[in-house]
């Protein structure tokens, strides 16, 4: 078992929360074990076949070929959970790779890959599209038993083979893995919210502290494996969707044929990190909220959850729902504890805050500045195109922000939540 997964007996303590019916595991957002890499069943042979060469397939520009030739198969010979999610990850790269894997846009997805993907998709209550669920949460294999262990964890399917890009995949999992504890910590204190339990909330926020520490640390490791420009030329262009993808080629975005002329055209955003349950977790707990933007009354991270499996979106709901540190955090502090309280709520705010301003210069890293140099590699028209044309005016994230001020605008909606002293504690 991880060394980070919360044992049966404090599973059990927790189960008022019901956690299994959220899909939350003993290693928080991603699966109890390993994730296999093969279907069982050789009824899927051809799948498997295409998803184990993708990258060679899309090096040799043979991918299209590859995947029109696939038959439409059933998803009736899926025999557990764990492979539709591997069905989840197959489909999902096979469509990225069918879209962008050419000298430009592919912008209708053939039936052999969209009539299983819709049927997958709705299984698992995700859109189809390559989410972070298919990228991180479920694309990986661990060679040991901590799978926080960055150099025990493989990627199961990539589209370039590099190691840039198993490494940007798998920063996200050791993440995950290591915050499982502060998933269960956290739901004591928001029971302990209700029996005004001060020593225990402290206790929970201090730890929930070094926990997004642990965070930060674990993202700045994405510096030491994965490659700026490789990342934005190679292999962020296949992480884009459909959505806000005029510039680089899909005007109406993507239409999913299902035979017979039968289909639909559908915009959806691409792959993000920002699909992370986790983060909208410890905002969920601080009682973080983040607002609208322009076109839309829903904020971005309400939006988004819609890119998490269901049963993870529904969970963030609930937390929001179940009980506040931060009123508790809020009243006027007249004893000991309540400074106390405040002291520990403050540092994990700003923690947080900490966390979104490593995360700007990260993006600042792996975006921002490639997007101003010139790529001597092969060169496609897609997302990295489009955005470089442009000098990098106007760069939209994989999820579909304008991503700068997105970022900041995310930052400062943490840090204004720091409570300090009385005097400045009116905002609720
Ligand atoms: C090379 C690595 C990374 C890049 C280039 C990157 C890029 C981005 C971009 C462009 C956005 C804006 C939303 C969109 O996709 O349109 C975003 C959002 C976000 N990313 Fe990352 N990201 C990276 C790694 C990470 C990691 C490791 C995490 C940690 C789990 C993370 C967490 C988030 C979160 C939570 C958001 C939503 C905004 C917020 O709540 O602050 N990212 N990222």
């Amino acid at each position: 078992m991880s060394p980070h997964a919360v044992d049966s007996q404090t599973l059990g303590q927790t189960d008022p929360w019901n956690l299994s019916k959220f899909a939350v595991t003993k290693n928080a957002f991603l699966p109890e074990e390993s994730q296999p890499n093969t279907l069982s069943d050789p009824y899927y042979e051809s799948w498997e076949l295409v998803a184990h060469n993708l990258a060679e397939l899309i090096e040799a520009r043979r991918i299209h070929d590859a995947i029109n030739e696939l038959p439409v198969l059933s998803t009736d010979l899926l025999k557990s959970e764990a492979e539709w999610r591997r069905a989840y990850v197959i489909l999902a790269f096979f469509t990225h790779a069918y879209v962008w894997g050419g000298e430009k846009a592919e912008e209708i997805l053939p039936a052999s890959v969209a009539v299983p993907f819709l049927k997958v998709s709705a299984h698992l209550e995700l859109p189809p599209v390559l989410t972070y669920a298919a990228c991180n949460l479920w694309n990986w294999s661990c060679s040991g038993d901590d799978f926080s262990k960055l150099e025990d964890l493989s990627t199961l399917v990539t589209f370039t083979g590099t190691e840039s890009e198993a490494w940007f995949m798998l920063v996200s999992v050791a993440i995950e893995a290591t915050a499982a504890p502060i998933i269960h910590t956290m739901l004591r204190a928001l029971d302990a919210v209700k029996t005004r339990d001060y020593e225990v909330i402290i206790k929970s926020l201090q730890e929930l502290k070094v926990g997004i520490d642990n965070t930060s640390d674990l993202m700045e490791r994405m510096y030491e494996r994965c490659d700026p420009m490789e990342f934005y030329y190679k292999v962020r262009p296949f992480l884009a969707g459909s959505m806000n993808m005029e510039d680089a080629g899909l005007p109406n975005g993507v239409f999913y044929s299902e035979g017979d002329g039968k289909g639909e055209w559908r915009k959806i955003r691409g792959g993000s990190n920002a699909q992370s349950s986790l983060i909208q977790f410890y905002d969920a707990v601080l009682g973080i909220e983040h607002n609208g933007h322009s076109d839309s009354t829903k904020s971005f991270h309400d939006e988004i959850r819609e890119y998490m499996p269901g049963p993870h979106g529904r969970f963030l709901v609930h937390v929001a729902r179940s009980g506040s540190l931060r009123g508790l955090a809020l009243e006027t502090p007249v004893r000991e504890e309540q400074h106390r309280l405040r002291e520990a709520y403050t540092a994990a705010v700003d923690a947080l805050t900490e966390f979104r301003g490593k995360h700007v210069k990260l993006v600042t890293r792996y975006i921002i500045i490639p997007s101003k140099k010139p790529w001597a590699g092969t060169t496609r028209r897609n997302l990295a195109s489009s955005s470089s044309r442009k000098g990098g005016e106007g760069l939209m994230g994989t999820g579909g922000t304008e991503l700068i001020p997105f970022l900041r605008q995310a930052k400062v909606e943490t840090e204004v939540n720091k409570i300090e002293s009385p005097e400045n504690s009116e905002k609720s």
